[in-house]
């Protein structure tokens, strides 16, 4: 991570852990938001108006968190206007780097070698990890904000005066409801495995588990009509998709969350299914750098040996 703008090396793919060895994701530092007009959003400064072009989104495939936004952004149509950025699946010694794997790229902007660059460059005081998503504004050269939750929203409000669209991820009328049930969502299903995987002692990882399992089986029970919110595709839609997807091929075993998998659930892998045949969610899910980047987790595999399988998650994306 950086400290001071400084990279150190004693990087750890194992964020912070509290005194019972529970895992604790960092909070994201940069919170501008892009608004149609330039107008300052809940946080943040002002001055990021809505402008084909002219703002990056930097991603990794293998991460959840980014491939929210990833699919907001073409699920919005937004791809003409956004550029994307892809690094390496798997982490190096200076946390995520740019170009060389298949599918990725070099960064086209300052040629940086590393993530951690851009941070700096950002911030040249910068203390903290140099995460993904991270979306950068080219025009004035700094970063608008590295938090998916609100790089979903303003990409469900801000260009719509130049790509409409008939989408609503943030409904105001579901609004109270989606606040309410997207916390939960993350801290024991999408954050859960995380902290299940990452747990450093037995009592984090069983207490990890069973929110893991007790939030999927109450949303196979709650799944009725077609999305999480009747027949309405919302951002808490894609908020669980991007964990359903990597469950049976990376969570399931690598993360130890290994009560069941999605494929035992009847109504979460339908929806699952409904949900990666949305135009332009398959682009999104890019299956290679999701097992390449989880098993390269030394601390979790140190062999770095990727399984074969699972084939049923191969099938369904080949088909
Ligand atoms: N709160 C952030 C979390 C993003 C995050 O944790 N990204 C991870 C990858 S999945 C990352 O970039 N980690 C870099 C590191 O740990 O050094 C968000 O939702 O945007």
């Amino acid at each position: 991570m950086l400290v001071d703008g400084k990279w150190t090396k004693d990087w750890t793919p194992v964020q912070k852990a509290d005194e019972e060895g529970r895992f604790v994701r960092q909070v994201s530092s940069f919170r501008n938001w892009i608004t149609p007009d330039g107008a300052a959003g809940p946080t943040g400064e002002g001055g990021f108006a809505a402008e084909p072009g002219r703002y990056r989104l930097y991603v990794a495939y293998i991460c959840p968190w980014a491939s929210r936004t990833l699919m907001a952004r073409s699920l919005k149509g937004l791809e003409a206007l956004i550029p994307i950025t892809v690094v390496n699946p798997t982490m190096t010694e200076e946390g995520w780097s740019f170009g060389g794997y298949p599918g990725a790229d070099a960064d086209p902007q300052f040629g940086a070698r590393y993530m951690h660059e851009l941070y700096t460059r950002a911030d040249p005081h910068f203390t903290g990890r140099a995460t993904v998503p991270a979306l950068w504004d080219m025009k004035r050269n700094v970063m608008v904000n590295n938090e998916s939750a609100d790089i979903l929203r303003m990409f469900d409000t801000a260009f719509e005066h130049l790509v409409p669209s008939d989408l609503r991820l943030y409904p105001q009328d579901l609004a109270a409801e989606i606040d309410a049930l997207n916390p939960r969502i993350y801290d024991q299903l999408n954050n859960g495995v995380y902290k299940a995987g990452f747990a450093s002692s037995q009592a984090a990882y069983d207490e990890a588990v069973a929110g893991v399992f007790a939030m999927l089986d109450e949303l196979e029970a709650r799944l009725g009509g077609d999305f999480l919110f009747g027949d309405r595709f919302t951002e808490t839609d894609i908020r669980l998709f991007v964990t359903l997807i990597r469950f049976d091929a990376a969570y399931h075993g690598l993360f130890k969350t290994n009560r069941r998998q999605i494929r035992e659930y009847p109504r979460l892998s339908a929806y699952m299914e409904r949900v990666l045949r949305l135009p332009g969610v398959r682009q999104t899910v890019n299956m290679d750098h999701i097992t390449r980047g989880y098993f390269s987790i030394k601390a979790l595999n140190p062999t770095g040996i990727r399984p074969a399988g699972p084939g049923h998650i191969e099938a369904l994306l080949a088909a």
